[in-house]
């Protein structure tokens, strides 16, 4: 005995695949998460060179005791330093790559490292490097 539902005409059982296929898009979409990234590749010794060597320049330094940069940024005054915290919080966000920062009115300490790579990656230096420009 063939089911019920084998016996419908192809056009109801091409509504039914639409149906369920369209509802199969709309959930899943939305609530299947994408594959987690890999794991970000933290920087090798030659990357170092080429891409700390400016950042170091412009006052960034190397951390003790972790693979990170560190820079204290000083601004005119509060409303000044919490400009720029904003605009850097803005490009984080897009770049889901966030700063462990500390601000005391026109001061803002920055440092920067990748947790997921356990160290330095290009993220840090790609965010420094725009820190460098959002504080001018
Ligand atoms: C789940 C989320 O994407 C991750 O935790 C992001 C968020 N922001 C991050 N910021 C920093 N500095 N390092 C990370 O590894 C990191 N990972």
């Amino acid at each position: 005995m063939l089911t019920p539902a084998l016996r419908l005409g192809p056009l109801c059982r091409a509504l039914i695949w639409r149906t369920l296929s369209d509802i199969n898009s709309t959930h899943f979409s939305t609530s299947t998460k994408m594959a987690a990234p890999a794991k970000k590749a933290k920087l090798t010794d030659d990357e170092r060179g080429t891409s700390l060597a400016p950042l170091k320049e412009s006052g960034w330094s190397m951390v003790d005791s972790r693979d990170a940069i560190y820079k204290e940024f000083k601004f005119k005054d509060f409303n000044q330093a919490f400009g720029f915290m904003t605009r850097v919080a803005l490009k984080a966000e897009t770049m889901d790559h966030h700063p462990e920062w500390f601000n005391v009115y026109n001061k803002v300490q920055v440092t920067l490292s990748t947790h997921d790579a356990g160290g330095l990656t290009q993220k840090d230096v790609t965010l420094a490097t725009f820190m460098e420009k959002a504080a001018k």
